[in-house]
């Protein structure tokens, strides 16, 4: 208020009313050019933009920072890191500092008060904006043709419909038909139960089984298995007594045996197995997949069983040390995930496994103890979603003249069989709405949070969420960010996650999560907690991770835990959640893509099973990883009942979790009106909240470290035909680092293929001292030295890791502990 009375109605510029002209010093004229050219250029603009800024309010910080977010920003990233002071106010924690004269604008007091600001003697943390600077969409403009289709879909995986597709009517038994609709509530069969169980009934026959995730492969071998060993039984039940055994007792011996690549398939198929021989209670199930005793297994085999559920490794060593173990009747041998099991590198086993069931076989075969109407030959199973090599190296082994058995429900590939390609065989279900989200790498995070906050925001829409990320250390960060309260930097006390339930009764004294205190990641024995950043008044979302890096008991019962849970929940996994799992999920997001195509079509198929709906989406970063979309694609054309893959971008994203699905009654202004908010505001403040979160304790930043790192060298492993879209080279690791609550990439980080030194995100123009040489490419100078990697570097790099991953791999999965990439 002047003397007068007079209302001076203008706002002081956040620089202040003078600011002096700044002055250069050092480096390359150049730089000293494009930095003087830059300063110029922000003192003209924030003449036109500071009276826009008051509008806000003067110290409403985040009215601020969107409108200059909202309009074009006044200097480049670079200049914001390294330009000159007055150039452009520094952002330090959360708030604006203009760096000329040193009077900061207030933003977040409790912020600081929390011990937050830069120490004197230390460089001041510099924080880029969220919505500058980042690559464009190269697929902005839809054609009208890539517009959402919400022409309904037939479900390609459903059981079929029409009457006379019965159980019974394929040649199973009405006890088996009656048991699957009354205790398993199952009326017809499916496309490839179908063909499946009339080929495996009517032929002794190999058989190589290919069809579509979530279309019921398991019964459709299992229920031809039981039969037979029904039927066997029946025969020997008619015989005259004096014709040797007259029904198969439990030391009969074993005549199935069905492999598994992991554990968690090979117990989900033993559950399917247990309910379905409830009607021939006689029969006798077992299984050897590691995780326990072998004295337990042992035990057990001894005592008799008739079809048994293995891992390879488990069941090759069973048949070296068990002297009980009796493989002579085996008659049926089934293979399942078979590009799985020769993924994880099971041939040896498998070729063991192989030539001892031959081996046992022949030797009984002449002997006066045969079981009468047992098969005189093997049959072998495969079944694998693709023909890719291996799976073609793994029939070799296995098969002799199979009979190939794809489902597919179109009258074209009816006709003639043979037609059907390798690629054909392996689709998405074709009810399975998808969809890609263009997503830069520095909105990554809050872009999730939005998704998710969007998905969770009405109980009812959207139960369960599964999020795959590539691993274990991000899968950690992420679960830790989900569970905490984010604002806690804003309350005197920081409030520990709430653990729903203990997850497991094998937990450790050390691993009680109740003694951590918050500001440290959470202990691994804690896989599901209530998620604060998700959870509605109206309802509680509960969040849990799935990785090899925890122990078998942990995995089992927290996989148990989430498939049970009716409430909404979230599933945070690395692939170790990808194959075969039958967790019937609403929506898949792949928040980081699976590492070859084949991966990504599992990872999908965990919703839209069995003719259920069902959404997925993947996260794809504007630029060559958007050119990803045309392989997805080619799974599944129009014409052969498919849709499109939407697309939808980060913005809108952002808008509809942020602002569409915030409270119904909007926040009034000090006028009474509904105050306006930007989902750039909303964006700036979550992602503001992550980074305090992050910054609060040394423990959470080491975390966010480990986790950026593994997320980088894990991106360096995608498969060699998909790395074009994936390269590394062009990952902006300063961007990226954002996403992982990082202000900035962590110093000294060495990344497979990119360039030491700066890095991709260290020196851009001049001014920071990188310069370009006629040709374009970046030249080191006097300031910084960036060591260009030599031509193939980086790609021997980039093997080198890929190799070094593959081993790790193998190395954890032969010590039973992790069968994905867990790195870091
Ligand atoms: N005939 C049927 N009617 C109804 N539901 C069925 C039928 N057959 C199987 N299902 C259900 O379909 C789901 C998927 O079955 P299953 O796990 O065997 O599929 P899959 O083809 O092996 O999938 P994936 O390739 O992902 O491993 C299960 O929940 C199962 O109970």
């Amino acid at each position: 208020m002047a003397d007068n009375g007079m209302l001076l109605n203008f706002s002081i510029p956040d620089d202040g009313f003078v600011r002096p002209a700044p002055t250069f010093k050092g480096g390359r004229w150049k730089d000293r050019l494009t930095a003087k050219k830059a300063a110029q250029h922000w003192q003209q603009k924030t003449a036109t933009t500071t009276g826009n800024g008051a509008a806000s309010g003067a110290n409403s910080v985040s009215g601020i920072r969107a409108n200059r977010l909202r309009q074009s920003p006044p200097v480049s990233e670079e200049e914001e890191f390294i330009g000159p002071s007055a150039v452009k106010r520094q952002r330090v924690d959360g708030e604006f500092k203009p760096a000329s004269n040193g009077n900061a604008t207030p933003n977040n007091a409790k912020g600081r008060s929390n011990g937050h600001e830069t120490p004197r003697n230390q460089p001041k943390q510099i924080i880029s904006s969220l919505f500058t600077y980042n690559p464009k969409s190269i697929t902005k403009e839809l054609p009208q043709s890539e517009a959402v289709d919400e022409t309904p879909v037939e479900p390609s995986n459903a059981p079929l419909s029409s009457e006379l597709d019965t159980f019974t009517s394929l040649g199973l038994s009405t006890t088996i038909a009656s048991h699957l609709l009354n205790k398993m509530d199952m009326k017809a069969p499916t496309a490839i139960q179908k063909k499946t169980i009339t080929q495996l009934l009517k032929d002794d026959s190999d058989a190589l089984i290919q069809a579509e995730t979530g279309s019921g492969k398991t019964l459709a071998y299992l229920l031809p298995i039981v039969q037979r060993i029904m039927e066997l039984s029946s025969f020997m039940k008619k015989r005259k007594a004096d014709d040797g055994p007259d029904a198969i007792h439990r030391d009969s011996g074993l005549f199935a045996i069905i492999l598994a690549p992991t554990r968690e398939l090979s117990k989900q198929i033993a559950v399917v197995l247990e309910r379905l021989i409830r009607c021939a209670h006689w029969i006798v199930p077992g299984t050897v997949i590691g995780g326990e005793k072998k004295q337990s297994e042992k035990a057990r085999l001894r005592k008799g069983v008739h079809i048994l559920v293995a891992t390879p490794g488990r069941l090759a060593d069973h048949l070296e040390h068990t002297e009980r173990l009796d493989v002579s009747n085996v008659r049926w041998l089934v293979l399942d995930e078979g590009d799985r099991l020769m993924e994880l590198g099971f041939e040896k086993e498998i070729q063991k496994i192989i030539g001892n069931l031959n081996l046992r076989m022949r030797a009984r075969k002449d002997s006066k103890d045969m079981i009468p109407g047992l098969p005189s030959k093997r049959m072998t199973y495969l079944c694998s979603a693709t023909m890719k090599t291996d799976v073609q190296r793994l029939g070799e082994i296995s098969l002799k003249e199979a009979t190939l058995i794809q489902a597919d429900t179109s009258d074209e590939a009816q006709k003639d069989d043979e037609t059907i390609s390798e690629d054909r065989a392996f689709l998405a279900p074709a009810q399975l709405k998808q969809s890609y989200a263009t997503v830069p790498a520095k909105l990554r995070l809050v872009s999730l949070l939005s998704f998710l906050k969007r998905a969770f925001a009405r109980k009812g829409s959207v139960m369960k969420v599964i999020v795959f990320i590539s691993c274990a250390d991000s899968v950690d960060f992420h679960f830790d960010i989900l569970t905490s309260q984010l604002d806690a930097e804003e309350h005197s006390e920081i409030e520990e996650p709430k653990v729903v339930q203990e997850p497991t009764k094998q937990r450790d004294s050390k691993s009680q999560p109740s003694k951590t205190p918050q500001s440290n990641p959470t202990v691994l024995a804690v896989t599901h907690a209530e998620s604060s950043v998700l959870s509605q008044k109206t309802h509680n979302v509960t969040t849990y991770r799935l990785h090899g890096s925890l122990p078998q008991a942990l995995r089992t019962s927290t996989l148990a835990h989430f498939t049970k849970n009716t409430e909404p929940s979230l599933l945070l996994a690395t692939d170790v959640a990808s194959r075969g799992l039958d967790v019937n999920v609403d929506l898949v997001i792949e928040f980081d893509p699976a590492f070859a195509r084949e991966d990504h079509l599992h990872r999908i198929g965990r919703t839209a099973r069995a003719g259920r709906d069902g959404r997925a989406c993947i996260f794809l970063m504007p630029g060559c990883e958007e050119g990803y979309v045309d392989i997805l694609k080619g799974d599944r054309k129009d014409s052969e009942g498919g849709h499109h893959i939407s697309r939808q971008d980060a913005e809108e994203i952002l808008r509809k979790g942020l602002v569409d699905s915030g409270p119904s009654k909007p926040t009034l202004n000090k006028y009474g009106k509904p105050e306006k908010v930007s989902y750039a505001d909303k964006a700036t403040e979550l992602q503001l909240a992550v980074e305090r979160w992050a910054m609060a304790s040394p423990a959470r930043l080491e975390s966010a470290r480990r986790a950026y790192q593994s997320h980088i060298r894990a991106y360096a492993t995608h498969i060699a035909t998909e790395r074009g879209y994936f390269d590394i080279k062009q990952l902006h690791l300063g961007h990226l680092a954002k996403a992982f609550a990082l202000r900035e990439k962590p110093s000294g980080m060495k990344v497979p293929g990119q360039r030491t030194g700066a890095g991709r995100d260290g020196g851009r123009g001049g001014a920071k001292g990188v310069g370009r040489n006629d040709k374009g490419e970046r030249k080191s100078t006097r300031k910084m030295q960036v060591v260009e990697s030599q031509p193939g570097e980086a790609e021997e790099e980039a093997a080198k890791m890929r190799k070094a991953v593959r081993a790790r791999e193998k190395f954890m999965r032969g010590a039973g502990v992790a069968d994905e990439f867990n790195l870091g």
